[in-house]
């Protein structure tokens, strides 16, 4: 039987007073890809930090299964342009990791030739990757990614979630994620969440991108990219390797 590592029950969420989430009832399975979609300010990275424990709810309960291992690569993350650090010395942060384990985890994020580079010269691409990296150190049974395809071009949001699916099927971890790519990624997912401060319709992407509550916030012009995507993404598996090459070099 599938096992849960997620479950969030009646689940609101209050910040200053202010209700951000309500009433979210949401469980992630083993080795699922769940992709959280809704506007600006619909409390989609705030899920996220309620599934890792940064906030508590107001009402309802999050349940992690015990001993949960969850690698989790945040929305933005502003490094000092001043200060001079490897890729390896950023792994290692706050505690010191084996050379082999910086290799295995860029490997895995699909970026090998890094380790001795400096964060603050890495592309877009890379520095998403090398967040990737970073996660997957501690061998999640979860990996949540918050936009993390943010201020990529098309072919390398492209790549990054492709590499998102073989990590899956290297790792066999389950995968939450946000982003407004909502093309690019609900091709990738086996369940959306659409979410505007509630779950407004969840399922299959294609029955979200159907539901009259997701066309209500995203309007229907999303299905024809979808749709234009998935068509894309059936032959671009061998395309990988390149697309990828393309954001590293
Ligand atoms: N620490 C905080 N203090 C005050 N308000 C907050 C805090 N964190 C989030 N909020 C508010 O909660 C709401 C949901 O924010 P959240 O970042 O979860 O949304 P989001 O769907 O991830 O948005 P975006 O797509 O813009 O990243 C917003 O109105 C935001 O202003």
């Amino acid at each position: 039987m599938t096992k849960t590592l997620i479950s969030l029950k009646d689940m609101s969420i209050r910040v200053d007073g202010r209700t951000i989430l309500e009433h979210v009832n949401a469980s992630v399975s083993e080795g699922e890809i769940v992709t959280i979609v809704g506007p600006n300010g619909s409390g989609k990275s705030t899920l996220l930090r309620a599934m890792i424990g940064a906030v508590s709810p107001a009402q309802g309960t999050v349940k992690r299964a015990t001993g949960l291992r969850i690698g989790y690569v945040p929305q933005k993350l502003a490094l000092d342009a001043a200060l001079p650090m490897t890729v390896q010395r950023f792994l290692g942060l706050p505690k010191r990791i084996p050379a082999r384990d910086a290799v295995k985890a860029l490997d895995i994020a699909g970026v090998p030739d890094l380790r001795e580079r400096q964060m603050t010269k890495l592309s877009g691409g890379q520095f998403q990757r090398v967040l990737l990296a970073r996660a997957l150190l501690e061998s999640p049974q979860l990996l949540l990614l918050d936009e993390a395809t943010q201020g990529l071009d098309q072919p390398g949001a492209a790549a990054f979630y492709e590499r998102i699916e073989q990590v899956r099927r290297d790792l066999g971890c389950a995968i939450v994620m946000v982003s407004h790519d909502l093309h690019v990624v609900m091709a990738a997912s086996d369940r959306v969440l659409c979410l505007n401060g509630h779950i407004c319709c969840e399922g299959s992407p294609n029955t979200v991108a159907d539901a009259p509550e997701y066309r209500a916030l995203f309007g229907s012009g999303t299905k024809g990219t979808m749709a234009l995507y998935q068509h894309r993404h059936s032959h671009s598996h061998h395309h990988d390797h390149h697309h990828a090459q393309d954001k590293t070099h």
